[in-house]
């Protein structure tokens, strides 16, 4: 493996294979270099870790249990902290999130909250068009000079000035590839081609301004995968000229196996970590995979796996626990509701459930959390500020909590409805049809769904319906006559289906959704399989 700042021999030319007009200010000859030189350091270790993963998720498939290291229990018993935060990140207590649309871009940056996560990730679609397209509006919101015309020409969107908004951006996981672009005839990691460009365009300039640049890190399994992230971050300083620890992150844990590794995770990137989010929709995806072959653990219908579960309070508390007393922060996550428009009654409910999950974060001791919504912005602040009067509670040590590796995996109750069933058929074909078609995040009956709350439902199917033996409440057999039926019915069960985002894919959803419950294994990503169709 290369060292931090080694430079690799420029061999063999880059090659892009994606086509989009102007690309070219994006993809220079000296970005390309640097994203090769990337690549060439640390695509060898990320197939290793890749690797690792499947032979863990073997041992899970074997039976095996998922618990707190032996070899590292020095360290978590050890005394030590993370350095210190900077002052950008102090008060996160309302974070938005959402797709790096240009319009999007600009209303989150003006919209109040404290940050503003730039999701490459869960809630993008990753066609090369909104990739680029992401890249230049971020470059651009950095530059203060990103506007964009409504297309019927009726409003002109443009940065606030005095917006004090601080920007973290999400690349993709490292399992993902760039397939439009080549090194050394092998794809680039979708990963290391996200964090790279944005780092290569804006670090100096975010730097400067002492904003970072800032980073959340998705989907991580293991302390190996954190400390590789370590190794690429210090590469991409020694590289690009900047102090140090300058680029800081936040992890998401968001894999059942990475709850029992968070000090190992935070000590691996001591330097510059600022602290843990629960991303649960993922986490809950997570556990439904590690556990697929585990009929003792098989999850209710989505609706019921909430965070009073107690595998998920469990995993909530320690998170807070654990990054409290190693001075991070311990960031909540996205409550899906969203605001109902034209119905104030259900956009009271909906609002009401936003409250309460924010009440619950900012009781138990988180220092901030998600709002997938401007106009949530609010109803989370109000909830924060009511128990939070300096720019975080670290001071909140949490220390009556126990979480043992049994509270955190403990099975759960509840039921899997005709309703539940039929909805994560439909929640997984529109999720799907959308994605198809460009479109990462999308609102389904008044809820805001994206690659990890559909994966959600997409696991449920396969694991209800390969164990077997499992009956809805009302004892009707879960098998592939009620799955083909559901499939079946649903084109003529929504309304307006032409007028729906990504109306024309909806075959081609319902073709790969058997497809992937159909098949012996559950597939670990749909993106990974999916992406092969996307421009
Ligand atoms: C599990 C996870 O990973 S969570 C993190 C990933 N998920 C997200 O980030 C969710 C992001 N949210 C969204 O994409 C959207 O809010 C949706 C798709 C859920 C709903 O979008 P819409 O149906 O367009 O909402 P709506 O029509 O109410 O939007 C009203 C306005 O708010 C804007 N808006 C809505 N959500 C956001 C957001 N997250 N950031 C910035 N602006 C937003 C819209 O662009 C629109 O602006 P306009 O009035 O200038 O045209
Ligand atoms: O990324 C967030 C999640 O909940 O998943
Ligand atoms: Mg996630």
């Amino acid at each position: 493996m290369a060292g931090m700042a080694a430079r690799i021999p420029e061999q063999t030319p880059v090659q892009v294979t994606g086509a989009l007009a102007g690309q070219e200010d994006l993809l220079s000859p000296a970005a390309l270099a640097f994203l090769a030189r990337l690549h060439r350091a640390f695509e060898p270790e990320r197939q290793a870790r890749l690797a690792a993963r499947r032979q863990r998720q073997a041992r899970f498939d074997a039976g095996e249990l998922p618990d707190f290291r032996a070899d590292t229990r020095a360290l978590r018993e050890a005394d030590w902290t993370v350095a210190p935060l900077p002052e950008a990140l102090l008060d996160r207590r309302v974070e938005i999130t959402g797709p790096v649309e240009p319009k999007m871009v600009i209303n989150a940056l003006n919209s109040g909250a404290n940050c503003y996560m730039a999701d490459f990730e869960d809630s993008t679609s990753p066609t090369w068009e909104n990739l680029l397209t992401g890249q230049r509006a971020l470059r651009k919101a950095v530059a203060g000079t990103l506007d964009w015309m409504a297309p019927d020409g009726s409003k002109h969107y443009v940065l606030d000035p005095s917006s004090r908004t601080v920007l973290i951006v999400r690349p993709r996981g490292w399992h993902l590839d760039e397939k439009h672009v080549w090194v050394d005839g092998r794809r680039m990691s979708g990963a290391l081609f996200d964090l790279g460009l944005f780092a290569f365009h804006n670090a100096r300039a975010l730097q400067a301004r002492d904003r970072g640049p800032y980073f959340y890190l998705p989907k991580l399994e293991c302390m190996e995968e954190a400390a590789l992230w370590e190794r690429v971050l210090a590469f991409i300083e020694g590289d690009l000229g900047l102090p140090q620890q300058c680029m800081k992150v936040t992890v998401l844990i968001e894999t059942l196996p990475a709850v029992f590794e968070m000090d190992e995770i935070l000590h691996a990137l001591r330097g510059r970590i600022a602290g843990l989010n629960c991303g649960r929709w993922d986490y809950i995806f997570s556990y439904l995979k590690t556990f697929r072959r585990h009929r003792d653990r098989v999850l209710p219908e989505r609706g019921q796996v909430g965070m009073t579960q107690p595998f998920l309070k469990a995993y909530s508390e320690l998170l807070i626990r654990t990054c409290h007393r190693r001075g991070a922060h311990a960031m909540g996550g996205m409550a899906a509701q969203i605001p109902i428009a034209g119905d104030p009654i259900a956009n009271e409910e909906a609002l009401a459930r936003v409250r309460a999950d924010k009440r619950r974060e900012a009781g138990a001791g988180h220092d901030g959390t998600w709002v997938a919504h401007p106009a949530l912005i609010p109803v989370a602040r109000a909830e924060f500020d009511a128990v939070m009067t300096g720019p975080h509670q670290q001071h909140v040590l949490r220390e009556d909590v126990v979480a043992g590796r049994d509270r955190l995996i403990e099975p759960s109750k509840g039921t899997i409805t005709r309703a539940g069933f039929d909805n994560n058929v439909e929640v997984c074909v529109r999720y799907l049809a959308a994605w198809l078609d460009g479109n990462g995040c999308v609102p389904i009956h008044w809820l805001m769904e994206d690659a990890a709350t559909a994966e959600i439902a997409r696991a449920q199917l396969w694991q209800w319906l390969h164990h077997g033996d499992l009956h809805l409440d009302d004892g009707t057999p879960v098998d592939f006559s009620l799955f083909d039926r559901a499939l079946l019915a649903l084109p003529s069960r929504l309304a307006d289906r032409m007028k729906l985002p990504g109306a024309s894919r909806l075959n081609a959803a319902i073709a790969l959704l058997d497809e992937f419950t159909q098949a012996d294994t559950l597939a670990p990503f749909f993106t990974e399989v999916a992406y092969e169709r996307l421009p």
